[in-house]
C-alpha cells in the first residue's frame, strides 16, 4: 500500500537544500542495496535549485555517480543545447560537475536529433530506450528509485497538462502538441509510466502552486488536475515551502 507523505519547510532554498539530502540519501540507499540507482529528473526553477544544492553537499561524494540512471519525466522539444532544454538546465546545475557515467544519462532527444523536429517519432525512440533497460518482468520500463516532479501553476506535472490529450495517452512516453505551456512542442512520460515509480516526489515552492497544490492534495481528479494522478508506488511526497503549502490542510501535514 502506498503512502503519502506531505513536508512543509519555510522557504524555497531550505525546500532545495533538504530535497537535495534526500536525494542523495536516496541514491546511496539504493546503491547499498543493489548497488545502483534510478533517478527521474524534472525541469522547472524549483528543480534547478535542487540540482544546484546536491552541488553543495559534502554527502554527495558517498554517491557512486558512475552508477547512477538518470532520465528525464519530460522536455521541451528544442535544438540540442537550448538553454530552455531540461537537459541543458540539469547539465548546467549538476550534471556537468559529476563523474557520471554518459550511457546512463538518458536525455529525451532534442528537436535537431535523430528524428529531426518529428516529436512522435522522438517519443517512441524515448520508449525503446527505456524498453532497453527495462526491469526483469517489465517489457516496457526500468526500475525508478526516484522520480521527481515540478508542479505547474495550471497543476501540471511532466509535461502533463490539465484536460489536454497527453493526460489519455496509454503508452510510455508521449509527444504533447500545442502545450499551454511554451514551448508548444513537448515530448513526456505518460502517467501510467509515472505511476510506477517507487517514490514519486512533487516539489513546489511559492505562493503560485498553493492553488494546485491544495487541490491535488484534497484529491482533485488527475485530468483536471495530473499532480493529483502522480503517485508512487511505495510513496508519495510532497515536498513544499510555506508559500506552496498555504491550501494543504493542517490534518495533511506531517512537518510544518
Ligand atoms: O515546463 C515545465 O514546467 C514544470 C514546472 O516548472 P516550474 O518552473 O514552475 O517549477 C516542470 O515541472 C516541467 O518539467 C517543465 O517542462
Amino acid at each position: 500500500m502506498s503512502e503519502t507523505v506531505v513536508v512543509v519547510v519555510p522557504d524555497a532554498d531550505i525546500l532545495a537544500s533538504t530535497v537535495a539530502a534526500r536525494l542523495v540519501i536516496k541514491i546511496i540507499d539504493a546503491q547499498a542495496g543493489r548497488g545502483w540507482a534510478s533517478v527521474v529528473l524534472t525541469g522547472g526553477r524549483v528543480a534547478a535549485k535542487v540540482l544546484r544544492s546536491v552541488k553543495e553537499l559534502p554527502a554527495a561524494d558517498a554517491v557512486d555517480w558512475s552508477r547512477v540512471d538518470l532520465w528525464w519525466g519530460d522536455e521541451r522539444f528544442l535544438p540540442a543545447g537550448d538553454q530552455d532544454r531540461n537537459e541543458t538546465q540539469a547539465r548546467e546545475a549538476l550534471l556537468d560537475a559529476l563523474p557520471l557515467d554518459p550511457a546512463r544519462v538518458h536525455a529525451m532527444p532534442p528537436s535537431d536529433g535523430p528524428d529531426g523536429d518529428d516529436a512522435k517519432a522522438a517519443a517512441a525512440r524515448y520508449a525503446r530506450e527505456l524498453a532497453a533497460a527495462a526491469k526483469p518482468g517489465s517489457s516496457e520500463l526500468p526500475h525508478f528509485d526516484v522520480l521527481m516532479l515540478g508542479v505547474g501553476e495550471d497543476g501540471h506535472v511532466a509535461s502533463i497538462f490539465p484536460e489536454h490529450p497527453g493526460g489519455y495517452e496509454t503508452g510510455t512516453v508521449a509527444a504533447v502538441h500545442n502545450s499551454p505551456k511554451p514551448p508548444p512542442t513537448r515530448i513526456s512520460l505518460t502517467m501510467p509510466t509515472i505511476r510506477t515509480a517507487e517514490e514519486v516526489w512533487l516539489i513546489a515552492a511559492g505562493k503560485d502552486k498553493a492553488a494546485p497544490v491544495g487541490m491535488a492534495i484534497e484529491g482533485a481528479g488527475p485530468q483536471q488536475l495530473p499532480a493529483a494522478g502522480a503517485v508512487g508506488t511505495d510513496r508519495t511526497l510532497w515536498l513544499l515551502d510555506r508559500a506552496a503549502a498555504a491550501n494543504v490542510p493542517p490534518k495533511a501535514r506531517s512537518l510544518r
